[in-house]
């Protein structure tokens, strides 16, 4: 398997690259528009063959990649769960897409936003998270039909129920760290590891600014982030 974690600075988001080191196949998870052409130099440079750009939500906080992606390279596909949003593909729960022999296979996680979805790829023992959890966090739940007491019975029910070793990878991090494990999550992430009523509790009173972006970003990620 070939692997890339990227990061977009002014939004805190994570990109991800994962590909078939035989085929070459590929796929990118959560890429950001002002980060495309970096990613698809990383992309050339390996000698990949983008099969999906995928969004694991419709993001508020940044413009997404997927659309001007699609534009370098034909073929690609673009990937989304939420109905209302424009993609090539609207995945489902259970859901499984293969690029060469791996295989990643998605998990239906709402609360965050109604169609959050997490990517798990067995082989790599990974789950990717999108904004449903995040490192020692979550995501917020105060817009984009956002639910916590669903958000809760997500990660409790589809992702926590993972191996403890699995990693864990979120579509953003605010104290610059990477990666963590469902076993490190399930003990002492302060929000989540709570009772459903206190993280009702705690995430009805984030009281978080709306992200920077939000006015230019949602209208945007409805349409791949490009107007056609
Ligand atoms: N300051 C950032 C936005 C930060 C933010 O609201 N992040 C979201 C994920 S992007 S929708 C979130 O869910 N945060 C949870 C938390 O506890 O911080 C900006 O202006 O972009
Ligand atoms: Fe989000």
């Amino acid at each position: 398997m070939i692997f890339r974690q990227l990061f977009e600075k002014t939004s805190s988001t994570y990109t991800y690259i994962l590909a078939d080191a035989n085929t070459k196949d590929a796929i990118i998870i959560d890429p950001v528009i002002e980060t495309v052409d970096r990613d698809f130099k990383v992309i050339n440079d390996l000698g990949l063959k983008l099969k999906y750009a995928i969004n694991t939500h419709v993001h508020a906080d940044h413009v997404t990649g997927s659309g001007l992606l699609k534009q370098k390279i034909p073929g690609c596909k673009s990937v989304i769960c939420d109905p209302n949003a424009k993609a090539d593909i609207h995945i489902n729960e259970g859901d499984k897409l293969n690029f060469g022999i791996k295989k990643i296979e998605f998990l239906s996680t709402p609360g965050h936003t109604n169609g959050c979805v997490s990517i798990v790829c067995h082989s790599a023992k990974s789950i990717f998270t999108g904004d449903a959890l995040l490192i020692r966090g979550c995501g917020r739940t105060d817009f984009q039909q956002g639910n916590p007491g669903l958000l809760y019975d997500s990660i409790h029910t589809k992702v926590f129920t993972l191996p403890n070793d699995y990693i864990v990878f979120p579509a953003h991090d605010y104290t610059g760290q990477t990666n963590s494990s469902i076993g490190e999550e399930k003990k002492y992430n302060p929000r989540l590891s709570k009772s459903k009523e206190e993280f009702i509790q705690i995430m009805n009173n984030l009281n978080l600014p709306y992200p920077a972006q939000i006015d230019r970003a949602l209208p945007a990620n409805l349409v791949c982030g490009v107007q056609e």
